[in-house]
């Protein structure tokens, strides 16, 4: 596959990779329909900012396409914590609903942490309540029972599916946001994977030299260009996971712009497009956890 930018750094395709992952799932969902069980999934989005409501869109097609029932729950950028809170209560009494996610960021207002706490824990489709999150710290190794973060297991998937080792490798996670930053680092230390990871932030003293030390660069910044080719250590994988939206000076149309800075190809290994490489990830690991807990529930998982 020829690579969409210029450079020699391979391509971590996350939109083929994303396809497969949820053939397997239809597959599964199949099997769960052959016991009577159909996982169902839920959304609360919360506004209508245009990005959330793209990506909210994007998961009930997904929900389609593998077999999953798609629930939603639409309510207004004006409404209450106390709507919010009704509206998971709703989604937690719903024997259709097997799992759901609360659509962030939530907008000014709505107090984010008292919300995903409010969320049913076996429901908890993005792994974010703080018991599946609490699960995660305890299990250093061995087999989870519970839902993982899903962009921190899609950065994790799109990796070794296409063949890189992670056992040893030094990982440089920029970002401490609630999705990936604060959580991939718990993920990438298990025992299982063995990688070693340095998580940095807006603090960090001498950012450029923590990513030159990494063979592997995962940037969820939110920041437009905040990776440069000078910052990365020749042959490391980069993963670029921040979405920003920027008007395009030459088209005057909004478009995204990841973290990763034009000339990375040049240096990298590996480089994941923005769009099409950890976005449909995210979206493919969020079928799974649905698909697992139902499986869990049925007894057919572990
Ligand atoms: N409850 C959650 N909220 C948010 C999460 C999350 O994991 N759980 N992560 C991000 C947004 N996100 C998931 O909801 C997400 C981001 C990107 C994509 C995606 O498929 N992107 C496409 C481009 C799509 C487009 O912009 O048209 C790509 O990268 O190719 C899916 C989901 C914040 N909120």
């Amino acid at each position: 596959m020829r690579a969409p930018w210029a450079g020699s750094a391979q391509v971590l395709d996350g939109t083929a990779t994303a396809a497969a992952i949820k053939a397997e799932l239809a597959q599964r969902v199949r099997a769960l329909g052959e016991r009577g069980v159909r996982p169902g999934l839920g959304t609360i989005l919360v506004g209508e900012d245009p990005g959330s409501v793209r990506y909210v869109a994007g998961k009930h097609t997904d929900c389609t396409e593998v077999g999953i029932t798609s629930i939603r729950e639409d309510l207004p950028a004006s409404a209450t914590q106390a709507e919010v809170v009704a509206a998971i209560d709703r989604l937690n009494a719903d024997p259709a609903c097997t799992g759901y996610i609360v659509q962030l960021p939530l907008p000014a207002g709505v107090d984010a942490s008292a919300v995903l706490e409010r969320i049913d824990p076996d429901k908890d489709a993005d792994g974010l309540h703080p018991t599946n999150l609490g699960r995660l710290v305890l299990r250093g190794s061995g087999p989870i029972d519970s839902p993982l973060p899903c962009t921190p297991r899609g950065c994790i998937e799109l990796m070794t599916r296409h063949g890189i080792d992670l056992a040893g490798a030094n990982v440089c996670v920029v970002g401490r946001g609630v999705t990936v930053g604060r959580s991939i680092g718990l993920l990438l230390g298990r025992k299982e994977v063995n990688a070693t990871v340095d998580v940095c932030h807006t603090g960090t003293a001498d950012l450029a030299g923590h990513v030159r030390r990494a063979d592997i660069v995962i940037s969820a910044a939110g920041s437009p260009g905040i990776i440069t080719a000078e910052m990365v250590a020749p042959g490391a994988v980069v993963l670029d996971v921040g979405v920003s939206r920027v008007v395009d000076p030459d088209t005057g149309k909004a478009r995204i712009a990841g973290d990763v800075a034009d000339g990375v190809d040049e240096v990298a290994s590996w480089l994941s497009p923005n769009p099409g490489g950890v976005g449909p990830m995210t979206r493919a690991l969020l079928l799974a956890n649905v698909v697992e807990a139902a499986e869990r529930a049925t007894g057919i998982r572990a």
